[in-house]
């Protein structure tokens, strides 16, 4: 109450104004007072007739409550009637006061009410104060006055606390209200008819920017100048349009912000307010732009990608494809989007992925990739590599698939290549050594399984480094190639021909029965080899060996099937060459030996391993010594001698033969020349020259040795097998012609024994005839042998031809080569081999003898 005493601002000067003003004064209080001694035994009768009064309005029953209340309201009621004629009003009177006008608002008392109770208090007074002052008229006003004055007093006192308690109501709402719009989180501007702000609540004054300060009653365009709005306002203000939304961008504090204002127009009355609540959506409109954006990039993105795309519907259509991916499968975007992925998969790639797809499905994996053929509109096919990824819902269930292909053609292509490259001899296109392990090791593994058998054919082309040496390398290509094609066509699907390097093939033959089946097939290779072939214009015979070994009984894996096939072939290049030879056992020891010799001879000449021995040729007649052949002789450091019969021809065939030839040449010459020197009458002395030597340059060579040692090229015999001048005719005349022009002479070794034709002994200078001592061996019992050497002795003599016969060992032999009129004889019957001191000493004692 205090409050409120406080609040209607009842001090007790305020009182004594309000007092002063109705003139209720101490003679009002005391009339008052005195009157209320009279009025007691009315009090109850008051308060009865009273309520009788009020009840007649049921609203008012309804308010005043049961009987009991009714009697509490009474009897209070009795006490206030009382106390309005006390005679003491001071601020505990207006306190009370105050409280019976806060009840009666309390209950819904309208102040009508209350003041149509004091008029029925005032009619049941005043015949009351008639009566009591009998007619007395100044007393009687006087009592009525006071009564009037301090009843205005009272109902000044209820009126205001009826005010009062309207105005703490009406600031509630208003601030419930308020607190209402400043909680809320979108802004709210309230403005009048003129545009005139009434309020602008917090989250408005946040979203301008605009801080604390005072804005009621200030323009709009104070707070907001934006054309637009205006435009809108003038809208909303017209009446034509209830509400009206508005996007406005503004800059605060250097931040772009986007507000969205949603005006709305209040009708009040006759008036109206326009609402303007605006909301920040900065972060939608930016979210916004972010996923144009980002939709921009990704169709960017998707066009023009490097790989081929495309979305596909779950049932496999595709529904969107890149530009890419139209040109990797040739068709327009149209036309693939009638098409599935399936129907253009080369069909051995069609199930390929499935278990994966359907993992893909299950959730299981994010994407896959696997490597696919699809057919191009034009019919070829397209290798990619092909990545599958599935977009989902938001409950999880497959949208649609993001295929990603990207072209791998080439790349296959050149893997393909690779691979071709790393299996196949870039020559002649047959599987090279390492396809050739593979095959081997599957057809072993075959055969074992199968209780089969197998063969390995190693083939060498015969004398294959001398076509190189001398037509060069193209044209030994070119006989490869030819080779290769032979033996392909000669051998079933199954069988592999493979070339290991320069001139070896190895055939692999499957399902093997019997040797004699291999056998035949060797023949057949062998025939089929055997025939001319033109390389560089000049032809040719080639031939080749063929070593075989079997499995299982030669060997039970790849590698020593080949090793063993090898020894065989090489067993067979002994045999005479253009042959076959089945591996046996102890061929390998052989072999090791020959790789013995062979790796020996390398190191031999710089190892000063060799030596040369002499033999005398002595003239058949007179038996003085008229020449001498220098023999090579090998001792190296390591061991025993070997002999020449067993190492020239491996220094033949590896090409040693060259060098070694050449030290054999100047050593003899320098020996000879040396023997000169001494006093030696002049001795013819014979150089063994090989095939090898004289297919390389021998003309220069013995051409540099002469004029190194100074040796007299008319006592030089260079000494070659006929198989030397079987070589093509035109090198050997060249050749001849050279060596002739230095001046030196010719022998024919071994002559007989080979197949020429006699014709070259006219065409080419030939001076001597050797006659090889097979024919000496069985004289004089051979009737043939005697035949053949008189046969050779007369061709000599008609020719021109000096004849020598070599292996001379007896005299008988001897007699009979003399009397035939051989020229020169040479033999252990005259002397064997002698070393260079050895035989010196034999020359200078035979001059002794001489002399
Ligand atoms: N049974 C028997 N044999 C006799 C008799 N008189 C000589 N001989 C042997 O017969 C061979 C004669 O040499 P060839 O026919 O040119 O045969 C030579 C020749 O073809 C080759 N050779 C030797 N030295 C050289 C060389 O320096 N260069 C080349 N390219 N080949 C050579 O090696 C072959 C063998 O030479 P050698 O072992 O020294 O064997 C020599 C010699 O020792 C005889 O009365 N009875």
């Amino acid at each position: 109450m205090k409050t409120l005493v406080t609040r209607l601002g009842l001090s007790e000067e305020e009182m004594a104004e309000r007092k002063q003003y109705l003139e209720l004064g101490e003679r009002d209080c005391e009339v008052l007072r005195a009157m209320n001694e009279q009025l007691g035994e009315h009090g109850g009768g008051m308060a009865d007739s009273f309520y009788a009064h009020l009840l007649k309005y049921p609203e008012l029953g309804e308010r005043l409550g049961d009987h009991a209340a009714l009697q509490r309201l009474k009897q209070a009621q009795a006490v206030y009637f009382r106390g309005l004629t006390a005679g003491r009003y001071d601020m505990d009177y207006v306190e009370d006061r105050l409280r019976v006008g806060v009840a009666h608002q309390r209950i819904g008392l309208d102040p009508k009410w209350y003041i149509g109770a004091y008029r029925k208090y005032m009619s049941y007074l005043l015949p009351v104060i008639h009566d009591l002052y009998a007619g007395d008229r100044e007393r009687t006003i006087a009592a009525c006055d006071a009564l009037f004055k301090v009843i205005s007093l009272d109902m000044g006192l209820a009126l205001d606390t009826y005010f009062e308690v309207d105005r703490q109501e009406i600031l509630r709402h208003k601030e419930y209200a308020e607190q209402i719009i400043s909680g809320l989180p979108a802004g709210l501007i309230v403005l009048d008819e003129q545009l005139l702000l009434r309020s602008i609540n917090p989250a408005m004054r946040r979203l301008l920017d605009l801080g604390p300060r005072p804005l009621a009653g200030q323009h709009l365009s104070a707070v907001i100048d934006d054309p637009a709005l205006a435009d809108k306002l003038a809208q909303v203000q017209g009446g034509g349009t209830p509400a009206l939304d508005i996007l406005i961008r503004r800059d605060v504090q250097g931040e772009e912000r986007y507000i969205d204002f949603h005006l709305a127009r209040l009708q009040l009355g006759a008036s109206h307010v326009i609402l303007i609540i605006g909301g920040d959506v900065s972060e939608r409109i930016r979210a916004r732009a972010e996923l144009r954006e980002s939709e921009e990039r990704f169709r960017l993105t998707f066009s023009m990608a490097g790989v081929g795309l495309a979305h596909l519907s779950v049932d496999g259509r595709i529904l969107r494809s890149n530009r890419r991916l139209q040109d990797i499968l040739g068709y327009s975007e149209d036309e693939l989007r009638t098409i599935d992925y399936d129907e253009i998969t080369h069909p051995g790639d069609r199930g390929k992925g499935r278990e994966l797809l359907d993992r893909l499905l299950r959730n299981e994996i994010e994407s896959f990739a696997n490597e696919k053929r699809f057919r191009h509109k034009s019919g070829r096919y397209v290798w990619s590599n092909f990545t599958l990824s599935l977009v989902r819902r938001e409950d999880g269930s497959p949208r649609y698939f993001i295929s990603v292909i990207e072209d791998i053609t080439e790349r296959k292509q050149t893997a393909e290549k690779l691979i071709h490259l790393a299996q196949y001899d870039a020559l002649t296109q047959l599987p090279n050594r390492t396809l050739l392990q593979d095959r081997l090791l599957q057809a072993v593994s075959h055969a074992g399984r199968n209780r089969g058998r197998l063969a390995v054919l190693f083939l060498d082309l015969d004398r294959f480094k001398d076509i190189n040496d001398s037509l060069g390398h193209a044209a030994g290509d070119t006989m490869l190639r030819q080779i290769a094609a032979r033996l392909s066509m000669q051998l079933r699907e199954s069988d592999t021909v493979a070339r290991l390097g320069g001139d070896e093939f190895v055939i692999l033959l499957r399902d093997v029965q019997k040797d004699e089946q291999v056998a035949a097939v060797a023949r057949k290779i062998l025939d089929a080899v055997t025939r001319q072939v033109t390389v560089g214009g000049v032809e040719f015979m080639p031939t080749c060996s063929i070593g075989i070994s079997i499995y299982p009984k030669d060997g039970r894996d790849g590698e020593t099937l080949l090793r063993n096939a090898d020894a065989a072939m090489y067993r067979a290049k002994e045999n005479g060459r253009n042959s076959y030879y089945f591996y046996s056992e102890g061929l390998n020891e052989k072999l090791l030996h020959r790789l013995h010799i062979e790796s020996g001879l390398r190191h031999a000449l710089e190892q000063n391993e060799f030596s040369l021995h002499y033999q005398p040729q002595v003239d058949a007649v007179s038996g003085e010594v008229v020449g001498v052949e220098a023999l090579l002789r090998w001792k190296p450091s390591s061991g025993a001698p070997v002999g020449p019969d067993e190492f020239i021809p491996i220094a033949e065939e590896t090409g040693l033969i060259v060098p070694i030839g050449e030290w054999v040449l100047r050593e003899a010459c320098a020996q000879a020349a040396e023997w000169r020197r001494d006093g030696i009458a002049p001795l013819n002395l014979t150089v063994n020259v090989s095939l090898r030597q004289f297919r390389s340059d021998i003309a220069s060579a013995v051409a540099t040795v002469l004029r190194d040692t100074g040796f007299d090229p008319r006592s030089l015999t260079l000494e070659l097998t006929e198989s030397v001048l079987m070589e093509s005719p035109e090198l050997v005349e060249e050749t001849l012609q050279k060596l002739k022009a230095l001046g030196v002479r010719i022998a024919i070794d071994d002559f007989g024994t080979g197949y020429s034709s006699l014709a070259y002994l006219s065409r080419f200078s030939i001076d001597t005839l050797k006659i090889d001592r097979t024919f000496v061996l069985d004289l004089p019992d051979s009737r043939d042998d005697v035949a053949i050497v008189k046969a050779i002795v007369a061709l000599g003599k008609a020719l021109n031809l000096s004849v020598v016969a070599e292996g001379v060992e007896t005299a008988e032999q001897a007699d009979l080569l003399r009397g035939e009129r051989c020229d020169v004889l040479q033999g252990y019957l005259f002397g064997r081999p002698l070393p260079p001191q050895a035989l010196r000493e034999r020359l200078l004692d035979a001059r002794a003898v001489l002399t």
